[in-house]
C-alpha cells in the first residue's frame, strides 16, 4: 500500500521535476500503482506516512548497484563480442557497428526492471550510459587506447568518430532512462525509434537502396520503408513487454495508430537531408521524444 497524496509543482512538469528532486528514499511504491506521485509526498503526520523499512532500503541500493554492474558488464561484453567477430572477419565493420547501434539501445531498455522499484532506480540505470560517454571521451581524445571499442563502434576507426554518433547516441540512453524511464512509454518509443528503426534503415538502405529519395540521394526508399517498418514493430514490442510486466496500461487501439504516426514522424526526419547539421542520432531520438510526448501525454 503506498501513500498518494502528492502536489504538483506549479513549474516543472513531473517528469523533469522527479528527475531532478526524486522523492525521499523512504518510501515505497509498488511496481503496479502508477507512479504519478513522484512529488515530495507532503506528510500530515507519521499516521500518513507509508515509510519503507530500513531494510528495504538497503535491499533497492543493493539490488540496483548489482543491476548497474550486470548491465555495465553486458555492455562491454557485447562491444567485445562484435570485436571479435569483426576481428575474425565473421561480419564486416560497418555491420558490426549497426548491430551493436541497434542492440546496445534495446537491450538497455529491456533490463530496465531488472532495477529496484526504488525511484532512484533510474539514477543507478543512468550510470551505465554514463559511464560509456566518459569511456568514449576518453578513447575518443585518444587519452587512452581501446581498439575494441573503435573497431566496434567506428566507420573507419578513427577514434575522434567515437565524440559523435556514439557519443550522441548514448547519451540519449541516459536522457531516456532519466526523464522517461519506465512508466512512459516515450522513452521507449524514443530508443526503438533510433537504435532499431535507424539501424535496421542502415542495414537494409546499404543493401537494397537503389531507388533514392528525390530530396536526398544518400537515403533511400527502401531504406526508409524498412525504419518505419522496424521502428513500428519494435516500438510495439517494447510497450508489449512493458505493459505485460504491468509498467503500462495501454488502449492498443489507439496505440497502434499513435505509434506508427511517432515511427513516420521519425522516418521523415531520418530521411532529410541535414546530417550535416545535426547528427541522426540527435535528430531522430528529439523527434520521435517529441510525436511521442506530444501523443501519449507523459
Ligand atoms: N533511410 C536510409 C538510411 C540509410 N540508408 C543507407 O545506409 C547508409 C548509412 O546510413 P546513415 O543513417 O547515414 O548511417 P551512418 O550515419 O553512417 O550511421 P550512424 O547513423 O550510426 O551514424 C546510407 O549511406 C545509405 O546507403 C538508406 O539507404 N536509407
Ligand atoms: C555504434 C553506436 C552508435 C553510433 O550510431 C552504439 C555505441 C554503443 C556504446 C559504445 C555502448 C553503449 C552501451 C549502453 C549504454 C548499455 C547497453 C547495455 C546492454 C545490456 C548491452
Amino acid at each position: 500500500m503506498s501513500l498518494s497524496l502528492s502536489f504538483t509543482h506549479p513549474i516543472l512538469s513531473r517528469h523533469v521535476y522527479s528527475a531532478v528532486f526524486p522523492p525521499p528514499r523512504f518510501l515505497f511504491l509498488s511496481p503496479h500503482i502508477p507512479t504519478t506521485s513522484r512529488f515530495p509526498i507532503l506528510y500530515r503526520g507519521p499516521q500518513r506516512a507509508t515509510a519503507l523499512s530500513a531494510t528495504a532500503a538497503t535491499a533497492s541500493i543493493f539490488r540496483d548497484t548489482a543491476a548497474s554492474a550486470s548491465v555495465f558488464a553486458g555492455a562491454y561484453a557485447l562491444v567485445f563480442t562484435f570485436d571479435i567477430l569483426t576481428q575474425k572477419e565473421l561480419i564486416q565493420q560497418n555491420l558490426s557497428r549497426k548491430l551493436v547501434h541497434i542492440l546496445s539501445g534495446l537491450l538497455f531498455a529491456i533490463s530496465w526492471p531488472i532495477f529496484s522499484n526504488a525511484d532512484e532506480a533510474r539514477y543507478f540505470a543512468s550510470l551505465v550510459p554514463l559511464i560509456n560517454c566518459l569511456r568514449l571521451v576518453v578513447h575518443g581524445l585518444s587519452l587512452s587506447d581501446d581498439q575494441s571499442l573503435i573497431k566496434s563502434v567506428t566507420r573507419e576507426g578513427n577514434p575522434k568518430e567515437l565524440l559523435r554518433g556514439p557519443l550522441y547516441y548514448v547519451a540519449m540512453l541516459m536522457l531516456c532512462a532519466l526523464v522517461f524511464w519506465r512508466e512512459s512509454p516515450v522513452g521507449v518509443i524514443c530508443l526503438a525509434n533510433m537504435c532499431g528503426g535507424d539501424g535496421v534503415a542502415d542495414i537494409i538502405g546499404r543493401k537494397y537502396g537503389s531507388s533514392k529519395i528525390p530530396y536526398n540521394q544518400s537515403k533511400s526508399w527502401v531504406g526508409s520503408i524498412s525504419m518505419f517498418v522496424s521502428g513500428f514493430i519494435i516500438s510495439i514490442g517494447m510497450l508489449y513487454y512493458y505493459s505485460a510486466l504491468g509498467y503500462l496500461q495501454l488502449d492498443w487501439g489507439y496505440t497502434m495508430h499513435r505509434v506508427a504516426l511517432i515511427s513516420l514522424v521519425a522516418t521523415v526526419v531520418e530521411s532529410l537531408p541535414i546530417t550535416m547539421l545535426i547528427d541522426d542520432n540527435i535528430s531522430v531520438p528529439l523527434a520521435s521524444m517529441l510525436a511521442a510526448y506530444l501523443t501519449f501525454g507523459h
